[in-house]
């Protein structure tokens, strides 16, 4: 048995487990079957994952994810608010202004702070990635996959992927209440087109500064929130003609808003929350 320390903390109903390994020591040979543990809402603490902060010569803190099936992913928008409230409010970073390693690429972190208490985060996510073989999807290396007729059973739905160090397959639905999250998520999530899977949105465009948002995650199922699946949708609204460069759109997920923008330097842009639900020990049978 190892008791480990933990903090529970969400960005908008996305919720993760986060071991500070800056104090906790963990081998690797865990992290898959810890993160499973620990997400069981059952026998474990309940969660969408699980999230190290870890130290790294890259940045000033490095961040890894880890889906409640225990597989890791490669990049996480709520877990990067949760990841800064924490080493900033924790004393592991002093400035209001700092970098996150994640396995995709090293982000840059805005705090907003109140008498020491973070209330809002920015964090510039980078460039979202656009060709094919980038997101990764099978077929013509070079291309982007923009409004491309994506046959599922026998509906031909319009696919737009993009990449935010993550895959994400983007669908336009008229109305987000209709959005076939539980029939279509985990068929598309799993289909031979996307090598590595794929985080699976669904939106309603209300306007070019205004998206509803639903989402499969890979590896999680339906979650409250996904911060760069909120990136992904604003990326794909202006690839379809629908928003605009440069410009805050509010994207509603189902656990609150974030505000995106994808700037005309080519970095997405994502401001939002994060609070801390608890923290303790958590029992973990090796
Ligand atoms: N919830 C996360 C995304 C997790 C991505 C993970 N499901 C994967 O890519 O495998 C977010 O806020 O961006």
């Amino acid at each position: 048995m190892m008791e480990i320390p933990f903090t529970k903390m969400h960005g908008l109903g996305n919720n993760y487990i986060y071991i500070n390994l800056f104090e906790f020591n963990l081998e690797e040979r865990h992290f898959s079957r810890l993160a499973q543990a620990v997400s069981d809402v059952h026998t474990g603490v309940g969660s969408d994952g699980l999230i190290l902060i870890h130290p790294t010569d890259e940045a000033d803190v490095g961040m890894r994810i880890f889906n409640r099936d225990g597989s890791e992913g490669k990049n996480c928008g709520n877990g990067l608010r949760c990841v800064a409230k924490f080493a900033y409010e924790n004393g592991i970073v002093k400035k209001d202004t700092f970098k996150i390693e994640t396995r995709a690429n090293t982000v840059e972190a805005k705090v907003r702070a109140d008498a020491g208490a973070v209330s809002e985060i920015t964090v510039n996510m980078g460039q979202p990635l656009l060709k094919r073989s980038s997101i990764p999807m099978v077929g013509e290396e070079a291309t982007n996959v923009v409004a491309e007729p994506f046959p599922v059973g026998d509906l031909e739905l319009s696919l737009t992927a993009v990449s935010m160090g993550n895959p994400h397959a983007v669908f336009s639905v008229d109305a987000i209440k209709d959005a076939p999250v539980y029939q279509l998520g985990p068929v598309i999530e799993q289909d031979e087109r996307f090598p590595e899977g794929v985080n699976v949105e669904f939106i309603e465009i209300i306007s070019p500064t205004e998206i509803n948002f639903r989402v499969w995650e890979r590896g999680s199922g339906v979650t409250q929130a996904c911060g760069t699946g909120a990136c992904a949708s604003a990326v794909a609204a202006v690839l379809n003609g629908k928003a605009e460069r440069d410009q805050d759109i509010t994207v509603h997920l189902e656990g609150g808003d974030l505000n995106i923008k994808w700037d005309t330097n080519g970095d997405v842009w994502m401001t939002g929350g994060a609070e801390v639900i608890a923290s303790g020990t958590f029992n973990y049978r090796i």
